[in-house]
């Protein structure tokens, strides 16, 4: 079985500050290493100052667009030249609060890819979905769409992130079991196609992750780290978080 290496990635969203970058930029590289990578998905503007201090960085979305007439756009080129290496796409506040479809978020998908970062694809269900036994199946059209538009071996250079809508800033984790079994969903549907890339794929899980859960998290079979949010904002709970992610 191909050994995976955890990562676990701070979603900044539209929060932070140069100051708290310069803080934890040099606790994060000290506290990543052989047995976790740690990354950070800052703000747009804040991504430039991150890579030059040597911090694995993201950029928290791009534009599907390579470049023109697109004002207020990101470009994945720049975001590539400034010193990311990772692109969140289809983040759950993306296709809820910005109306992304699927069809978007491949395309948005293939356009980091084409530019050299690495896609992260965030899937997840409502708390209404998963009532309505919908998860699977939700899912499923979430990563097919990828599969449509550029063929499965386009995920041997991805991470896919699981984050259950319900769970996203509210405080309500999944369970490590209820988290599991996704991912091994995830891995399972994958590995339907393509069983390396299915043992190769990164997948991270994320929503209301903290310091006194994510143990319990990473320990689970299928879950290869993390996409933190409210906790990245906090430098001892993040590091607390990263270390927890050590085999
Ligand atoms: O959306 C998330 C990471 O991308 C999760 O956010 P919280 O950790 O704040 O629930």
């Amino acid at each position: 079985m191909a050994s995976r290496k955890p990562l676990v990635a701070g979603n900044w969203k539209l929060n932070g500050s140069l100051e708290l970058l310069n803080e934890m930029a040099p606790e994060l590289k000290a506290v990543a290493g052989e047995d976790v990578d740690v990354a950070l998905f800052v703000p747009a503007l804040l991504v430039a100052s991150s890579a030059q201090q040597g911090v694995i960085t993201g950029i928290q979305t791009v534009s599907e667009y390579e470049s023109g007439a697109y004002t207020g756009e990101i470009q994945a080129s720049l975001a590539k030249e400034l010193g990311a290496s990772f692109a969140l796409v289809g983040h759950s506040e993306r296709r809820h609060i910005f109306g992304e479809s699927n069809e978007d978020v491949a395309a948005k998908f293939a356009m980091a890819q084409q530019q050299g970062l690495t896609p992260v694809l965030c899937v997840g269900e409502t708390e209404q979905q998963r009532e309505q036994n919908e998860t699977e199946s939700v899912i499923s059209a979430q990563i097919d769409a990828v599969i449509e538009k550029l063929g499965v071996a386009a995920l041997s250079q991805s991470v896919i992130a699981y984050e259950p809508v319900w769970a996203i800033g509210t405080g309500k984790t999944a369970s490590p079991e209820q988290a599991q079994q996704v991912h091994q969903f995830i891995r399972a549907k994958i590995a339907s196609l393509d069983s390396e890339i299915a043992q190769r794929l990164l997948i991270l899980y994320g929503g209301s992750v903290n310091e006194q859960n994510s143990s319990d998290l990473f320990a689970q079979a299928d879950i290869d780290g993390g996409l933190i949010g409210g906790a990245s904002l906090k430098k001892d709970a993040f590091i607390s978080i990263c270390e927890s992610a050590k085999g």
